[in-house]
């Protein structure tokens, strides 16, 4: 565009140069007299606007990309490109393993000298899987934190180009930089980009940046003290070449923290914030079960900001209660715009699977609610007292059950079928999928199915995730009759109060509930 406007200049400039150089022709158009001054200045103007026409000329890209080319600058030039982490493994909580098997490559960077007299190679490749947010990037700052080591921190899709060629030529500046500034960490996020298995996704520019990150690690001398980290969330998709020995040799899981350990995060992630002497950390690590670390780091802000947002000057449980439910469940839609009938549906819905939660005593009903959150119309906030490892079939069982307690209560009240329920049918749908492709615990037997396997058998393998949900929702179906007359009675207080909470359940169930209702014992035996 500016290239235009200068051409157009230009050209005018041009004409009126020429013009004004036969004064006669331009006073009898113009009417005007040109003097010699005038004409000089429009020559002037003339040779600038040509010179600033060639310059832009010979760099054809510059005016569309400056914003890029200046930032690659940077990177190649300056020190943008890394940073010398002040964060330490104080600043890590829990994962107290990983910890002590970094201990030994920190080490080894401190006291390089110490290993090399030896002939001990450093270890160069670790690679830490998991879920996202558990703490993988944080960890692998610390090691540089520790060291004192630059930083060089990039993730794998920004290798991932159109022309072939250019990732590979990212990874050999990132080496070359990271060697130059030795010791370094060099920490490869979402490694997965560039190191998925080659047969799965032939590429020729990725199969050429992957090679050119299996040279790299293959090419340090023993000189140079240079680990290299890697991360991603799906180990399984690696290519076998990028986990051999002497590559990413140092496999570490980085799973969701337990409670001991969401306990430790959460105290990090308070210990700069005014708390209420009431708070019980140790509380809210049992209300954030199945909580990332990630999590916890946005609970604990979401919980000033809430406090700061009342005007309060200490952040109380309730301002944690409040984040808890909006991490979990999203923003509150301010004045929905729902439908009386629907809000109707929408509590018998919730009241559902709030009573088959409180029968069958899966996890503990802390909060059912009709206020719609995110996309979803209303919730029920359920949460285990205690990190489970290990379900049983039985377990797994209820736990469809509750999920299926929204549709079934639908069924039963207004007899019909909505679309409430497609969130809920979905993680059915997998825990079925689990059980019997995973757990063994279906007539198709204990082969655990491969993602291969799966195509071939699909047919047998959809009858029994049918079967088992099948029984599962005739179950649900039952335990809701037995008890028709506690889902009125949650569904109505749902519709005039809108959420009910752990005490205010109770209250309304009263204290002959557990006598009224059939036990899950007793439904497994009907
Ligand atoms: N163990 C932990 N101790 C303290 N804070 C943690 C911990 N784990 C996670 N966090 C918090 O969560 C944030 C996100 O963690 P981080 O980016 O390291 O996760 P990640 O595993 O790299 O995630 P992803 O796989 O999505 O890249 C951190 O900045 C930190 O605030
Ligand atoms: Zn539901």
């Amino acid at each position: 565009m500016k290239k235009r406007i200068i051409f157009i200049l230009l050209c005018l400039f041009i004409a009126l140069s020429v013009l004004s150089s036969f004064s006669g022709w331009t006073e009898n158009i113009a009417n005007s007299k040109i003097t010699s001054a005038d004409r000089l200045l429009i020559f002037g103007i003339t040779v600038f606007l040509f010179i600033y026409y060639i310059k832009l000329d010979k760099s054809p890209q510059y005016a569309h990309a400056t914003i890029n080319s200046e930032k690659k600058e940077k990177d190649q030039n300056g020190n943008e490109f890394f940073t010398k982490p002040k964060v330490t493994f104080e600043d890590v909580a829990g994962l107290d393993e990983v910890k002590e098997e970094l201990i030994e490559v920190i080490d080894f960077i401190k006291k390089s000298e110490k290993y090399k007299k030896m002939g001990a190679k450093i270890p160069k490749g670790i690679l830490f899987y998991g879920p996202p947010g558990t703490g993988k990037t944080l960890l692998a700052s610390a090691v540089a934190g520790e060291t004192k080591s630059a930083f060089f921190s990039a993730s794998g899709s920004e290798f991932v180009e159109k022309y072939v060629g250019v990732g590979a030529k990212r990874i050999r500046t990132l080496f070359e930089k990271a060697k130059k500034e030795a010791p370094s960490v060099i920490f490869i996020d979402e490694i997965d980009a560039i190191g998925a298995k080659r047969h799965l996704d032939s590429n020729n520019e990725k199969d050429q940046t992957l090679n050119q990150l299996l040279v790299e690690l293959d090419g340090f001398n023993t000189d140079q003290t240079v680990v290299v980290v890697g991360a991603t969330n799906r180990l399984d998709l690696l290519d076998e070449a990028l986990l051999r020995p002497g590559r990413f040799d140092r496999h570490m899981y980085i799973g969701n923290p337990n409670i001991k350990a969401r306990e430790e995060i959460l105290k990090v992630h308070t210990k700069n914030k005014p708390l209420s002497p009431d708070i019980s950390i140790e509380t809210l690590a049992k209300k954030t079960h199945g909580m990332s670390g990630a999590h916890l780091s946005n609970i604990a802000n979401e919980a000033a900001i809430i406090a700061v947002r009342e005007n309060n000057t200490i952040i109380t449980h309730r301002h944690f209660d409040l984040a808890i439910e909006r991490v979990i469940a999203g923003l509150q839609v301010k004045n929905p715009n729902v439908l009386l009938k629907e809000k109707q549906i929408v509590s018998y819905h919730e009241a559902g699977h709030a009573l088959v939660g409180k029968v069958l005593n899966t996890d503990m009903v802390q909060k059912v609610s009709i206020i719609p959150r995110g996309q979803a119309l209303g919730y029920v906030l359920q949460m285990p007292q205690d990190d489970r490892y290990i379900m049983t079939k039985t377990e797994l069982c209820h736990k469809i059950m509750v999920m299926l307690g929204g549709r079934a209560a639908e069924e039963l009240i207004f007899n019909h079928l909505s679309t409430g329920a497609k969130d809920d049918l979905k993680k059915v749908t997998d825990v079925a999928m689990q059980m019997v492709c995973e757990f063994g615990m279906s007539d198709l037997g204990y082969l655990c199915q491969e993602p291969s396997m799966i195509r071939t058998l699909s047919h047998q393998i959809t009858k029994e995730m049918n079967k088992i949900i099948d029984q599962c929702y005739k179950d649900t179906s039952k335990l809701l009759t037995n008890n028709k007359v506690y889902l009125e009675k949650i569904a109505t207080s749902l519709m005039e109060r809108e959420t009910l909470n752990y005490d205010e359940l109770n209250q309304i169930l009263g204290d002959d509930f557990t006598g009224q209702i059939k036990s899950s014992q007793e439904l497994e035996a009907v």
